[in-house]
């Protein structure tokens, strides 16, 4: 079993991931194909435990956002389709068609840089030309760069129009007029393919959640596995179970008297007698500073953040005295019902879902559970002794 010399952790519900995907699978048509979103270490998740438990649970594929994100799964085994959705070198080609990984193309120059570079005996570089319908990040604009791509991979061996995409950034949103406009824009791209390639895709969790008209024949879902909110304007559908939660213990507590300080500047002064614990977390595990204020869950009641968060150690104000080991959850529950989502630390940091379980970085191991069984740990920053 993996070492770990600090009781700080995340915990991953294997089984909450699995049912997500499965009931996202379920939700759509059979002929949808489900592409799970593992990229960002799988939205902090674990990119590995996560993929295989989306693969066994019914997605077809894999997206990830870099070609090294592809690579290492492809270097632990994974077999499935894998589409990385950044823009990756023209150097590059090579090595992602020898791991047949596929890319997103938007420039007819790029293939034939890449053309240039593949050298022999690669198996053809499989391409999702990707369409910018409005998001406004990466893509081609106009019908004539699109035909004018088609026509370049079919006069060549060294590619494979394996798909076109776009991507939504308003299907999270009440108002549908900007993602209406997306949609008919990209109807529009794919409708003057003289082929229409394996894969059509252009939803994200908004989309496969809300938007039944988003599904052309592939889903790209991230947020939704991971069993959190995909849209603060949406109802949430089938809002699955959330499988990320953070934990910690108790190092050191101590009563103090009114008037005695907390944490850096003394910024914390204490009114009345009050018991404080330490725990071994801060803003070097992506435990940000403005969390001061928010509740943790400790010994399964509510206790406030108090003075400043250190780099490696948080204190808290207990409601009472509690021993040393006591259990501190900062993200999840401990079973009696309270429960802290991501959802309520994204809004005491006035940011989304999404940047807060991507922020616990790499130096927080992972415990991986089904049920209550603990099935692997994962410490990414010390690999035993
Ligand atoms: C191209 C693309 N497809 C699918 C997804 C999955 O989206 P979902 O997690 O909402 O289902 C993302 C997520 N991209 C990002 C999520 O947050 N910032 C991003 O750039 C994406 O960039």
């Amino acid at each position: 079993q993996t070492q770990y010399f600090r009781d700080t952790w995340a915990e991953i519900d294997l089984d909450a991931l699995y049912q997500n995907v499965k009931t996202i699978r379920d939700g759509l048509p059979r002929e949808t194909k489900l592409f799970a979103a593992v990229k960002a270490n799988a939205y902090g998740h674990g990119d590995f435990q996560i993929a295989k438990e989306a693969l066994k649970a019914g997605a077809h594929g894999l997206v990830v956002a870099l070609l090294d994100e592809a690579l290492v799964l492809r270097q632990k085994g994974i077999k499935a389709p894998i589409l990385v959705l950044g823009l990756i070198r023209p150097a590059d080609a090579g090595v992602a068609a020898r791991h047949h990984i596929s890319v997103p193309v938007v420039q007819l120059e790029w293939l034939k840089e890449a053309g240039r570079t593949m050298g022999a005996g690669v198996p053809p570089l499989k391409i999702h030309v990707k369409c910018d319908t409005g998001m406004g990040r990466i893509g081609l604009k106009h019908e004539e760069e699109l035909k004018e791509i088609e026509q370049f991979i079919k006069q060549t061996d060294e590619f494979e129009f394996e798909g076109i995409f776009t991507h939504f950034s308003t299907a999270d949103q009440a108002s549908e007029k900007y993602y209406q406009g997306q949609l008919a824009a990209f109807k529009k791209f794919v409708s003057v393919l003289e082929t229409v390639p394996k894969y059509v895709h252009a939803a994200n969790s908004a989309g496969a959640l809300c938007h039944n008209d988003s599904f052309f024949n592939a889903v790209r879902v991230g947020i939704a596995i991971y069993g959190l909110s995909a849209s603060q304007e949406r109802p949430p559908l089938n809002k699955g179970k959330q499988v990320f939660s953070l934990h910690s213990k108790i190092v050191h507590v101590k009563k103090i008297r009114p008037g005695e300080c907390i944490g850096y500047g003394a910024a914390y002064q204490a009114e009345k007698e009050e018991w404080i614990a330490t725990i071994p977390v801060g803003y070097a595990d992506g435990w940000l500073r403005k969390l001061e204020g928010q509740s943790v869950i400790a010994g399964g009641e509510r206790a406030e953040i108090v003075g400043r968060i250190c780099m490696d150690q948080t204190m808290v104000r207990l409601p009472h005295y509690m021993p040393i080991g006591t259990q501190v959850t900062l993200i999840g529950g401990q079973g009696t019902g309270d429960f802290i989502t991501v959802e309520e630390i994204a809004e005491k940091l006035d940011t989304i879902n999404y940047e807060v379980i991507c922020m616990i970085n790499f130096r927080v191991p992972r415990f991986y559970k089904r049920g209550s069984k603990l099935i692997e740990v994962e410490n990414p920053l010390f690999r035993g002794v």
